[in-house]
This record gives structure tokens, sequence and C-alpha cells, in this order.
């Protein structure tokens, strides 16, 4: 029997996350200790309530409310505990101590990821946060040290599960947003305030991590275009499905050259809800899982899908980063500096460029189609497809008919200028709805 030295883990909070860790530490922890080559001691776990049921259960005398004096003389801390205060106050504080940090924390790191980084470059610790993007997917880690020669130049994802659990449920069952929901919390696959999942605050928090470790600049959270999926109607994803499309929340971040500026790239985070054509690998992303395209210059297209949310899944992700810590307490040396010190501009949603599905109740009259043709060849967005259905027949003193127009890419500040004025003209009765379509 190999006697290895401790190190001492404080685990900060015991919810769907840290239960779990806590449970697999407890069970495993001698294999652990074998690929770390040292003992991961579990010495206590911070929690605001110390009579809530945990599911799996936490030894009671593991539990304290006081996250402080655990941290004081720990190697490792796992902050579990979500929110900015008081996880940032006390990462700080860990790192200070000169304990290694692990956090599957998205919402600080995308808020506060520069401060923290760099108090940890000050003092050679390391923070480790391969949960905080994609649950259980290795991304974190490809992105920072597999692709570390490679240029990225494209990512293109489904990174928050509950919002994917959400659309597919009212895609396959028909359920209500509200109905999907409700069961994504019970799964424990949504944030504590599961507005974050919906308004796409979670889904924008990984873009800006995701895109400031692969393009190697800060990409501030406030920079990322953000839309979420409450305005989506279970009108809209039928009508999808027909199409031949289904919809997602997707997370696409872009290397893009920057238009009158010869040979000059920056860079575009963006989240919002999108048609994917049936027959793309996205559309086949059931349930809580997550999937991420990562396109780069040498190594060409790569694919991560796994289980995007979840406690026990998001659980291995933090085992993973807890072996890595420990090894290098083992094997000492200074921590990896994060790389994203560099400031490439963060180009706005106005220069993106994209193509869109346009959905229009019309005037069911001769001539109206070439009214609206010549509306988006004025605007400069070439169109690529359009289908009519008939007149519904309710109104015969003034018939109507929807006009579903595919366009080519174009940028958004064209199309924007193109609702408007399909918006104002005397033909269209009202503009149904305008959705962009990715991944073709
Ligand atoms: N759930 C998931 O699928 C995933 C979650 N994450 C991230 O992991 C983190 C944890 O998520 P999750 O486990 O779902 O969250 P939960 O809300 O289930 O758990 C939070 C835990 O932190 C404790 N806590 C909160 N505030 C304090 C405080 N001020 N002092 C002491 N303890 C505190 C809570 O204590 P008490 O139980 O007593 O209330 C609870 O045990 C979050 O950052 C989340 O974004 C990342 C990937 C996936
Ligand atoms: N609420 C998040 C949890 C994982 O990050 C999600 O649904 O993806």
């Amino acid at each position: 029997m190999i006697e290895y030295r401790n190190l001492r883990v404080a685990l900060l909070g015991g919810g769907s996350v840290g239960a779990q860790v806590a449970a697999l530490l407890l069970e495993h922890g001698d294999e652990l200790a074998n690929r770390s080559g040292a003992g991961l001691e579990l010495v206590g776990v911070a929690v605001r309530d110390l009579d809530a049921e945990r599911t799996p259960a936490i030894p009671k005398h593991l539990l304290t409310t006081n996250a402080e004096e655990l941290i004081l003389g720990a190697d490792i801390v796992v902050e579990l505990m979500g929110g900015l205060e008081p996880a940032r106050e006390y990462i700080l504080q860990a790192i200070n101590s000169g304990a290694d940090v692990i956090t599957a924390n998205k919402a600080l790191l995308a808020t506060h990821g520069p401060e923290l980084f760099e108090a940890a470059e000050q003092v050679g610790a390391q923070l480790y946060y391969e949960a905080a993007v994609g649950g259980a997917i290795p991304i974190i880690r490809p992105l920072r040290d597999s692709l570390a020669g490679d240029r990225v130049t494209r990512i293109l994802g489904i990174v928050n599960g509950t919002t994917n659990f959400i659309l597919d449920r009212m895609d396959v069952h028909h359920d209500t947003l509200e109905a999907a929901l409700a069961t994504a919390t019970e799964l424990g696959y949504a944030e504590a305030d599961p507005t974050a999942d919906v308004g796409g605050y979670d889904a924008a928090q990984k873009a800006a991590i995701l895109a400031s470790l692969a393009f190697h600049t800060t990409v501030p959270l406030e920079a990322v275009h953000r839309e979420g999926i409450t305005e989506i109607t279970a009108e809209q994803v039928d009508a999808a499905r027909k199409a031949g499309y289904v919809v997602k929340l997707l997370a696409i971040c872009e290397r893009i050259a920057i238009e009158g500026r010869d040979g000059e790239y920056g860079v575009s985070a963006r989240v919002h809800p999108a048609l994917v054509p049936v027959a793309h690998p996205l559309a086949a992303v059931h349930g809580a899982n997550n999937a991420v395209f990562v396109q780069a210059e040498a190594a060409g297209d790569l694919m991560f899908y796994g289980a995007g949310a979840g406690g026990r899944e998001t659980a291995s992700a933090v085992l993973g980063d807890l072996v890595s810590a420990a090894r290098r307490h083992v094997i000492g040396g200074p921590g990896i500096a994060e790389s994203t010190h560099a400031t490439i501009e963060v180009l706005p949603m106005s220069s993106v460029r994209t193509r869109y599905q346009i959905t229009l109740s019309v005037i069911d009259e001769p001539g109206v189609l070439a009214t609206i043709a010549s509306l988006f060849s004025e605007h400069g967005v070439s169109v690529e497809a359009v289908s009519q259905s008939v007149s519904d027949g309710k109104n015969l003193a003034s018939p109507t008919a929807t006009l579903v127009i595919v366009t080519h890419e174009a940028t958004e500040s064209s199309l924007a200028t193109t609702v408007a004025a399909l918006g104002s003209n005397s033909v269209v009765s009202s503009v149904v709805s305008v959705l962009r379509v990715e991944g073709v």
C-alpha cells in the first residue's frame, strides 16, 4: 500500500453538484489518490442550511456554515455555491492563502474572470473551471491546452442544458415552456434562478468564457449579444419542424474579418435561438445534452458532445480538475497563465453575417410578392427561397397569405433595415417572426 501525502480539500456548496462531488470523493478516494499521487481528504462542506436534506447525503460532521474557517488551511478549494458574492470573496481568500481553486461558476468567471486569474497568477496558484462550460464535456482543457498551437476560427454550440431540454420537450412532446422548465428544475439542470437559463444569460456567460479562451483575449460579458427562449412559441417550434428545422438556443463565437480594414480581424460572440436544419448534428442533440463544434485552421472541424447539466455529470468534470490540481501539488511548479491578455476588437452584433427566415402575413393580391422581393433587394439582402401558404379564408373582404422567406447570408444591420421597411409597407399585415438560420 502506497502512503500518499494528504491534500486538504474544502468544498463550498453541497447542492446538486456539490453533494455529488462529496459522494464521489468519499467513495473513490483510493482510486483518486492513485491517479493524483496524493490523498484527497474532504475536510468540510460549507452550506447555508445544516439541516437541509441532501441527495446524496453528506455526513453531518462535514457540514459547516463557516466557509471562511474552512478555507483556512485548505490545499484545494472547490467552489460550487454559485452566484457572484460571496463566491468571489471566498475564491480570492483561497487564492491568497495559497490554495488552488476549482469552480463551476460561469456567472462569476464571465463577470470577474480577469480579476480572479490575475490574483491566481500573482501568487502562482491555479484556477480550474472545466465544469463551468458544457457540464461533463471536456471543452475547457481542449481549448486551453490541446488547441493552444492552432488558431480557432469559430465555435458553434448548444451550451445550456436546460433550454435544450425545454426546446426538445416542446418539439417532441409538445410540452409548454413552463412545464418543461419545471421538469428541468426538478432534475437539477436549471440554475438557482432559472431566468439565467431561459433568458440566455447562462449561455452568454459560457460564450464569454469560450470566446476569451479560444481567441486568447478578454471578451466581456456585456459584449456578448444575448437573446433567450422566452419568446419562442409552440407554433414556431411546430412550423420549424414542418419546414425541416429544429429550434435551438445557440452560442456562436467567431473570428471575423473587419469590413473595410484589410487583413484585420475582430471577434464576435452571440447567443440566440436559431433554426438548425434537421439533418445537422446539432438538431439531434436531445434532452439536457450539449454539443460544441470547434473550427480551427489546422485541425479543421471538431465536435464535443455529452451531458451539459446535472449534478453527477458535472461532478465528473470537477473531479477531473481535482486530480489535475492534486498532480500539480505533487509535481510543483507554476500554474498555467490564462492567455487572455491580448486585446482583440470585439465586434458588435450589427457586423455579424448569417441567414434568416422571415415569416410575414401579407395581403393576398397580385403584385405583393414583387413588392416584397424589391424591398429585400433595395436593402441588399438576397432571397434564397420563398414559400407561400394559401389564404386562411377567414376574412374574404381582405384575404391574407403567409410568406416564409429564407435569405442568403446578410449582415444583421441590413436585415434590420429590411425588416423595418417590411413592417411599414402597406402590403404587409404583420411581421410574424424573424429567426436566424444556422448550421447550413
Ligand atoms: N446544476 C448543474 O447542472 C450545473 C451547475 N453548475 C454550476 O455549479 C454551481 C453549483 O450549482 P448547483 O449545485 O446546481 O447549485 P445548488 O443551488 O444546487 O447548490 C448551491 C449550494 O451552495 C450552498 N450555498 C449557497 N450560497 C452559500 C453561502 N453564501 N454560504 C455557504 N453555502 C452556500 C447551498 O447551501 P444550501 O444547500 O444549504 O442552500 C447549496 O448547497 C453553480 O455555479 C452552477 O452554475 C455548472 C454546471 C452544471
Ligand atoms: N443551468 C445550466 C447548468 C449547467 O451549466 C444548464 O442548464 O446548462
